[in-house]
């Protein structure tokens, strides 16, 4: 992916700071650089925790390790407090000719590992080089002629600590002062929109600092040392976009900031946390979750970085025709959703933020097929700004946007809180101050019933079926107390009453479906949540399957077109629905157990799984299938799939888009696969 030898295109690295005995972090960065394909790398060498104990083994490690993957930019600052003028980091040092000593060591020790030294860091910023304590600059000018001396007799090439902000006043007076002459390249740092509100783009800075070099007849290469944007607000798109402008731009050298966000335990440079932007400037969340840009760089390289044109985003909206608005619209029931009413011609806007994995390919195979009807709208749903702006000329609202997993949300409670609660409460906001108010159609789940534990239940070989006869003729109604178990249970258990309260409260048009396990094309089912797709992508690729529980628990599956069929209805009777819940699945008549699943995945796959037993997850339901009949009697709606031609659908889909082969099975009606 290195781009070096590209005269017009600048060799990219990360910047990331360590500090001592961060063993793990370094190795993580080393394979995250790996993945990313990125070879460069900046980072801070303490002068100040140099005569701390241990320290010196831990740069020994830290330059033989790095050495050995990537090509070190080092950063040599910070004054120790007792070399000092007074006793902090940022302070000029009281015998300038001390820094250079302490880079002639680190060149002697550890030159072998790279070719450039940085000498300061943002010596313009009152943070990093007390300014005050140096009037016109002579003592830092001295320090930096000293050291630049140095290094360079020594072989290496300087890079002047990055400008922060950029200004070239300060540069011209460095030229002034004779500071630049050992200097081979300028280094510039900028945070568009994070923290430079008044930005006038890249190419106005370098032009800027290039008018400097050229009044004093100076030729130096020009690097952006450090530049990046925080999520803070969960704005992935304009990282991406972002990165897109500053390795487009003509500076020979960028590194970006950074591999992961800061940790909300540590402090910044600048004290204590107060200032939430410092927290999200990375590719990756504190947890390691991947944010787009790292996706987008993990699989197609910073070379197809330019090509993703079905990521947009749209800030300010053209108040033109309407469209029906679908959140989570690139996930599985948005995009089957969206073909539906994409073939009847009507304009939709998926809004998604494309957090689950894979969910890219189903908007582009959206926008391959139906073009210009679509309407795109990347961005989080906690982005509430973006939000409103979507909702005003929508003609209803799909609210399918979610953190979908029972597993994810008891290791990430607030993420789940977050998105499921906290974004269908935005968007209800949304709806009731928008000028139409238009209707709202929301996918709760079956999980707001709680483990159902009262029901007694009886094994065979292959499931569990009710005592009670009823309830397995009919299933589960409506009717039957509510009961939130797992973060997940309650996130979406608040969200499906506020949006009924919401119907009573403020006459909104809603209505919520409480759903059972839905399948079909378009679905990339994981461990975690899907569990036919992934039982089924399983068996394709040859990958273990693990079971929670015995296998023997019972779901209604549904399969998506009749799922598709269900909202085409609500919202032609949305009238007369509206603050109604439903429960929606395949009903009794399409019950399987994951045994009976993985039976018939095995005779379409004509061979064996490998599969292993694990203990049952938190709140797990033995039994779980709906009374669908509330729903059937409003709107005359009936699920058309039965198991079988809905399992067939689904694997003649990942097939083709897997490139699997199917052939005729000879011991089923279905095929078999080759692969
Ligand atoms: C209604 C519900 O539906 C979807 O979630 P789902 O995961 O498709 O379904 P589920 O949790 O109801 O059932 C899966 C059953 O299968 C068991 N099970 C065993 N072993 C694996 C396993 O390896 N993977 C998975 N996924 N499940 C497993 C797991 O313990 C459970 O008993 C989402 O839309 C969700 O948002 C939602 O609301």
């Amino acid at each position: 992916m290195q781009n070096e030898n590209k005269s017009n295109t600048p060799v990219i690295g990360i910047l990331e700071w360590f500090r001592p005995g961060e063993y793990q972090e370094v190795e993580n960065t080393i394979k995250d650089l790996k993945n990313l394909g990125i070879t460069h790398l900046r980072t801070g060498v303490s002068w100040a925790d140099w005569y701390v104990e241990g320290t010196e083994e831990w740069y020994d490690w830290l330059f033989a390790e790095l050495g050995k993957h990537v090509e070190i930019l080092p950063c040599f600052l910070y004054t120790p407090p007792s070399l000092g003028e007074t006793a902090k980091t940022s302070s000029p040092p009281k015998y300038l000719k001390s820094y250079a000593d302490f880079l002639d060591l680190m060149i002697n020790k550890y030159g072998e590992y790279f070719d450039w030294v940085e000498l300061w860091n943002e010596p313009n910023n009152k943070v990093e080089y007390d300014f005050t304590m140096d009037y016109s600059w002579h003592k830092f000018s001295k320090m930096i002629d000293m050291a630049s001396y140095w290094a360079k007799e020594k072989g290496k090439k300087t890079l002047l600590g990055g400008m922060s902000p950029i200004d070239p006043n300060w540069l011209h007076m460095m030229a002034e002062n004779g500071t630049l002459e050992n200097i081979d390249a300028i280094g510039i740092h900028g945070f568009p929109h994070v923290f430079d509100q008044q930005w006038e783009g890249w190419e106005e800075n370098i032009k800027q600092v290039k008018r400097v070099l050229k009044r004093f007849d100076l030729e130096k290469e020009l690097w952006i040392s450090e530049v990046g944007f925080s999520t803070w607000q969960n704005d992935e798109v304009k990282q991406y976009e972002e990165f897109k402008k500053v390795i487009n731009t003509s500076a020979d050298r960028v590194y970006w900031y950074s591999l992961k966000d800061l940790h909300a335990k540590n402090p910044t440079v600048g004290g204590f946390h107060l200032d939430e932007r410092e927290y999200f400037f990375g590719l990756k969340k504190t947890d390691g979750t991947k944010k787009l840009l790292y996706k987008l760089l993990e699989n197609g390289g910073i070379e197809n970085i330019q090509n993703h044109s079905y990521i947009r985003k749209q800030y300010v909206l053209k108040d033109e025709e309407q469209y029906s608005l679908i959140t989570g619209g690139a996930g599985f029931v948005g995009t089957n959703l969206a073909a539906r009413l994409l073939s009847a011609g009507k304009k939709v806007m998926i809004y998604d933020s494309l957090f689950r994995e894979g969910v890219e390919k189903n908007l582009q195979w959206l926008q391959e097929k139906y073009g210009d009807q679509l309407i795109i709208q990347i961005a989080d749903i906690r982005e509430k700004r973006i939000l409103e702006e979507s909702v005003r000329n929508a003609s209803e609202v799909y609210h399918f946007s979610s953190q979908v997993a029972v597993t994810t949300s008891l290791t990430n409670p607030l993420l789940d809180f977050q998105v499921n609660l906290q974004g269908t409460f935005d968007l209800l906001e949304a709806i009731r101050k928008s000028e139409h108010q238009p209707p709202l159609l929301f996918t709760s789940t079956n999980k707001v019933y709680g483990d159902l534990n009262d029901l007694e239940m009886k094994p065979n070989e292959t499931r569990y079926y009710p005592s009670d006869k009823t309830i397995e003729e009919n299933g589960i109604g409506e009717d039957r107390a509510l009961d939130f178990h797992s973060p997940y249970g309650c996130s979406k258990g608040g969200a499906d009453q506020y949006i009924l309260d919401y119907s009573r409260s403020y006459g909104l048009k809603t209505a919520v479906f409480r759903m059972s396990c839905i399948y079909g094309p378009h679905q990339f089912g994981t461990e975690d949540q899907g569990w036919v797709a992934h039982f089924l992508i399983s068996a394709l690729e040859d990958h273990p399957v693990v079971i929670y529980g015995n296998g023997k628990q019972v779901r209604d599956i549904l399969f998506v077109e009749d799922l598709v069929d269900a909202f085409v209805l609500a919202r032609k009777n949305i009238d007369k629905i509206s603050g109604e819940v439903y429960n929606i699945g395949g009903g009794p008549k399409n019950t399987v157990s994951l045994i009976e699943i993985l039976n018939l995945i095995k005779e379409k796959a004509g061979k064996e799984m490998d599969i292993s037993f694990e203990d049952w997850r938190t709140g797990d339901q033995l039994y779980y299938v709906s009374d669908t009949s509330k729903f059937q009697q409003a709107t005359g709606w009936t699920p058309k799939h039965s198991v079988e031609e809905g399992m067939e659908e689904l694997l003649q889909w990942l097939c083709k888009t897997r490139n699997i082969q199917i052939k005729d099975n000879p011991r089923s009606s279905a095929k078999a696969m080759v692969l």
